[in-house]
């Protein structure tokens, strides 16, 4: 389990976080929604030991954030984050393989195991044509397709996803999110930041809304998901149709056209 108690954060003035307080079970699925800004990076970078909070306390299984290493950390937390681009142009394989780097010892190179592994995620994902392309060489989908690779690569129990389906295509963020959610159950605990209020209905088993760094709402997604609160946190008009969420005006432009 992984919990936040408390959480507050700033950048300089800028209270970003406020007193935020989460918990992740083992075989979750937890989708984080909220408007640009609302703080949904920041939260993630607090729970990854990336950031540290300015009050609260962060607990992976049982032991404080604050006293692990970078290492013990990796082995429990994955993160596939919102944009990544490589300063060295590594091959695609490699970046996969770093995934392991967790589980080597210093020194050590990731070896046939590995490999084995790697590819038969790359087959999974289907990218094992991008093996050797150069990472800075490819599209923006196939670099976030890349980068669950390693995040699965690294065999954590938690996954952190910022907004995981922001470059990828119809397809593969479907199959990309029901990847993950066969990961829950053999017991992985996915944590998402999701734009789709449709996608994290769909694959969530819980669903938490902030909103200027506050949560608005939490809890199961067919409590939680409801056209008032996604209104609220978006700051315009949603409402609900039998295909799902929509916003009000595109509700009058699809009655028209039916028309
Ligand atoms: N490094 C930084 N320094 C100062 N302010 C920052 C920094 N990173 C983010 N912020 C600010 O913190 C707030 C929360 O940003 P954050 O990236 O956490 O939001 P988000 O919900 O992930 O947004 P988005 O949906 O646009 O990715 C925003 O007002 C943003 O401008």
């Amino acid at each position: 389990m992984i919990t936040g108690t408390g959480l507050s954060f700033s950048y300089t003035d800028h209270r970003v976080l406020k007193n935020i307080n989460f918990k992740a079970e083992k075989g979750e699925f937890i989708s984080i929604l909220g408007a640009n800004g609302s703080g949904k990076t920041t939260f993630f970078r607090c729970m990854q030991g990336l950031l540290v909070p300015d009050a609260g306390k962060i607990l992976l299984d049982g032991e404080n954030i604050k006293k692990m290493s970078k290492k013990e950390i990796a082995q429990k937390i994955a993160v596939v984050p919102q944009e990544s681009q490589n300063v060295f142009d590594y091959q695609v394989l490699d970046i996969i393989l770093m995934g392991s780097n967790p589980w080597l010892s210093f020194a050590e190179s990731p070896g046939a195991i590995e490999l084995q592994e790697a590819e038969a995620i790359m087959a999974e994902l289907e990218i094992l044509d991008l093996k050797n392309k150069s990472f800075n060489k490819i599209s923006g989908g196939e670099r976030q397709l890349v980068l669950i690779a390693r995040a699965l690569m690294q065999k954590s129990s938690y996954l952190f996803l910022d907004e995981p389906n922001s470059h990828l295509d119809f397809k593969n963020t479907h199959l990309s999110l029901k990847i993950m959610r066969d990961l829950t159950a053999k017991g992985k605990t996915l944590i998402t930041a999701l734009h789709d209020p449709n996608l994290a209905y769909q694959y969530s088993d819980r669903v938490i809304i902030l909103k200027a760094g506050k949560i608005i709402a939490s809890g199961q997604v067919e409590e939680v998901m409801t056209a008032q609160n996604l209104s609220r946190a978006y700051e315009i008009e949603i409402v609900r149709e039998n295909s799902g969420f929509l916003l009000a005006f595109q509700q009058d432009r699809l009655f028209k056209q039916k028309a």
